[in-house]
């Protein structure tokens, strides 16, 4: 595991202050499969995996499902033949927080 996907996650709190763009650009280097998009002005996190067919993209997303339900914070997963679309961001916050870093790290940890 890396160091990213080690650490722990904060507590989802509404008051936090969203990652600013630099901060989000210094993270993004640990996630070099990772892009950043801003989709309603909000920054996201996203990655596009692909597989050998359905089956395996959908095995691979209730593995991301299970990492989101160990730590309490869930993406935007878009399962189609042969891909899987993995999308972080707070909801609460409206953008981008180190949890997200994290659990961007721990889904690279889950794809086969
Ligand atoms: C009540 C529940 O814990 C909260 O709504 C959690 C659920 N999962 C979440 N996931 C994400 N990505 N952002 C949130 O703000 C969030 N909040």
């Amino acid at each position: 595991m890396t160091s990213l996907a080690q650490s722990q996650c904060e507590p989802c709190s509404g008051s936090a202050i969203p990652l600013s763009y630099d901060a989000c650009q210094a993270h993004l280097k640990a996630l070099p499969e990772w892009q950043i998009i801003e989709h309603d002005g909000i920054m996201k996190l996203t990655r596009q995996f692909t597989f050998r067919n359905f089956a395996d993209a959908l095995a691979f997303s209730q593995r991301v499902g299970d990492v989101a339900e160990q730590a309490g914070h869930h993406p935007v997963l878009v399962t189609e033949w042969g891909k899987t679309t993995v999308t972080w961001w707070s909801h609460k916050i409206n953008g981008l927080h180190l949890n997200d870093f994290i659990l961007a790290a721990r889904t690279d940890e889950v794809a086969e």
